[in-house]
């Protein structure tokens, strides 16, 4: 199996290029987790499985149609994204690996179009436009956000949050504290993940705004544990804190593997940029 290594800011991913079989049947999800193993596979946060599709909304395998995937009108510059957790569950979204994604199509010239720098990418919550920049980053349309749960109580460990539930097409709770340095991410990381209130689990983020329009975010992800950076998760963080009424419309995210630059204008969709880099290349 043919398949290259990326990151977004330390968030890593193993993608399969289009044409891998991915076996679904059953023992898929032990797959993952042996290609995301660190000491025993590959090493990655997630497995992503891009596939082109033409022009009538098809997947395109091996130069085969697969069938219609989606309503949307396809141009040449459409592609479905899917996203596995390092334990083998599938996630609806992942806004480090669209980049990672829209860099893979640039690099292997995989538009139809070579000067096409904006593409259309289908995932399980809906389509998402990352437009190449000419700095070498990536700025991803990401949809509009949606509040799941409202602001809500949590505990861990004898301690006590408040959260404020965001989707960006899948689940985040986001919780403000005054010292980040002091969280225990591990350990209440784990112990959210799976809170009742989240019968899908939960992805969950603590901020610290530390200055004017920049906050400082840690990650514990729903199926990987922590990250070195969520790109979700950042869009779910800027749009809780505007709702809190902690800043204004733009703002940086800092997170363990760098800075993502998120901005939501009201009633508008939530634009994340950043970088995205090819790692390696192998055959397994
Ligand atoms: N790291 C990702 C999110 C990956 C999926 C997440 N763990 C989930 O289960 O929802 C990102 O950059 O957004």
């Amino acid at each position: 199996m043919n398949f290259s290594k990326w990151t977004g800011l330390g968030n890593d991913f193993v993608l399969l290029e289009p044409g891998e079989s991915l076996d679904f049947s059953s023992g898929f999800e032990q797959r993952i987790i042996k290609l995301c193993d660190r000491r025993f596979g590959i090493g990655a946060d997630g497995v992503v499985v891009v596939t082109p599709m033409d022009g009538d909304g098809c997947l395109v395998l091996n130069g085969i149609s697969e069938g219609p995937v989606s309503k949307a009108v396809a141009n040449g510059v459409d592609f479905e994204m899917r996203i596995f957790n390092a334990d083998g569950s599938e996630a609806a979204m992942c806004g480090n690996a669209t980049r990672c994604v829209a860099k893979y199509i640039q690099t292997r010239g995989l538009a139809k179009d070579a000067n096409t720098k904006v593409f259309n990418l289908h995932t399980k919550s809906g389509l998402v436009r990352p437009a190449l920049l000419d700095d070498g980053r990536v700025c991803v349309d990401m949809g509009l956000p949606r509040t799941f749960l409202g602001s809500i109580k949590l505990t861990a460990d004898c301690y006590d949050f408040t959260a404020e539930t965001v989707s960006m097409g899948n689940p985040h709770a986001v919780i403000f504290v005054d010292d980040i340095e002091k969280i225990q991410l591990e350990n209440w990381g784990s112990v959210l993940e799976v809170d009742r209130q989240f019968p899908d689990r939960c992805n969950i983020e603590f901020a610290q705004v530390v200055a004017p329009g920049k906050i400082r975010m840690r990650v514990w992800e729903r199926g990987c544990g922590v990250t070195m950076a969520c790109g979700t998760g950042s869009c779910a963080t800027l749009v809780a804190a505007q709702r809190t009424g902690r800043v204004g419309v733009e703002a940086d995210v800092i997170l363990d593997g760098g800075t993502l630059h998120i901005k939501h204008e009201e009633d508008g969709p939530v634009l994340m940029t950043g970088p995205a880099q090819e790692v390696f290349k192998g055959t397994i």
